[in-house]
């Protein structure tokens, strides 16, 4: 982590010069099995620096399994993991040490009653570079300063984390991965149960991080909002389906190869259950192979 105001997108310090030019993501051969699901199957993708990607995918199809292989979570009892996953050209375990990745799961492990307020939780994305003191220093302050401004959420800072709008949640552990300096963000449903204002919030910062040369995986079940947010589309059934922009994934046959049904049916009330949104009408997000 370097000193001084902390900008995202800028490499670390000691970044050698060859890893700038890799790509922030590359998965090769990805296979996931949680004894006999397998969740995952020869995946491969690649992301580039200064993008937001979406991931869409069905219930079960994979996603949350993804970004978990990316920060090491797949590894242990009853889970088979195989393949390879780089972060700017470094193996994936050495870039998290390193604090490139920051992860936003689906939910967080938190006790929302704990008395922490919004400015410590980002704080904690600084651990890794304060040593076993913590002792927050001058530069910690100022990142996370920072990092507070671009989510929105400065006049927060000293507000109980219990005392949060969903919306505004997801942005503090948002403000965390930029405070930690990472430069491969992995958004796991930013979006759910978050009102159009906070979406756009986030939207807004996540386009920000992309400019400034971060890349941005983000896993959204709202897909008529993809198309401001994202700068490609990866649809995912276990593998991976298509790859592209994303006005060509969303076409309701390439929808349809991965939700399982026509979503122009669906749009036209012949299954409305769990409807997913998107340009073309309404699309079921259940229904994907488990
Ligand atoms: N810890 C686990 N043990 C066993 N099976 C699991 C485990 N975690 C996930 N699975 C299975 O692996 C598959 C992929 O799950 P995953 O959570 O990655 O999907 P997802 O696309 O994130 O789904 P959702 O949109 O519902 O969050 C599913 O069939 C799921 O039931």
């Amino acid at each position: 982590m370097s000193g001084g105001r902390a900008v995202p997108g800028a490499p670390a310090a000691g970044t050698p010069a060859a890893a700038v030019a890799a790509p922030a993501l590359h998965v090769s051969g990805l296979t996931v099995r949680y004894r006999e699901v397998l969740a995952l199957e020869d995946v491969a993708l690649t992301l580039a620096p200064g993008t937001v990607t979406g991931l869409i995918g069905a219930n079960g199809s994979g996603k949350s399994t993804l970004f978990r292989s990316v920060m090491g979570m797949t590894r242990g009892t009853g889970v088979t993991w195989t393949g390879d996953v780089r972060v700017y050209g470094r193996d994936a375990d050495a870039a998290r040490k390193d604090g490139l990745v920051g992860y936003v799961p689906q939910s967080e492990d938190v006790d929302w009653a704990f008395p922490v307020d919004v400015r410590d939780v980002v704080t904690m994305g600084r651990y890794g570079g304060m040593g076993p003191t913590r002792r927050v220093r001058a530069q910690d302050r100022r990142a996370v300063a920072d990092a507070l401004d671009r989510v929105g959420l400065a006049d927060l800072a000293h507000r109980q984390i219990g005392r949060l709008s969903g919306g505004q949640r997801k942005r503090v552990f948002v403000a965390r991965a930029i405070a930690q300096g990472a430069r491969l963000l992995l958004l796991d449903e930013p979006f759910a149960g978050v009102d159009k204002v906070s979406e756009a919030q986030i939207t807004a910062v996540l386009r920000g991080l992309a400019a400034s040369g971060c890349a941005v995986l983000v896993s959204t079940h709202d897909l008529t909002s993809l198309p401001d947010l994202v700068d490609d589309a990866i649809l995912l059934q276990r593998r991976v389906i298509l790859t592209g922009p994303p006005d060509v994934v969303l076409r309701p046959e390439n929808l349809a190869r991965t939700f399982g049904i026509d979503p122009l049916a669906a749009s036209r009330g012949e299954d409305g259950a769990g409807a997913a949104r998107t340009p073309h009408g309404s699309a079921t997000t259940e229904g994907a192979t488990r």
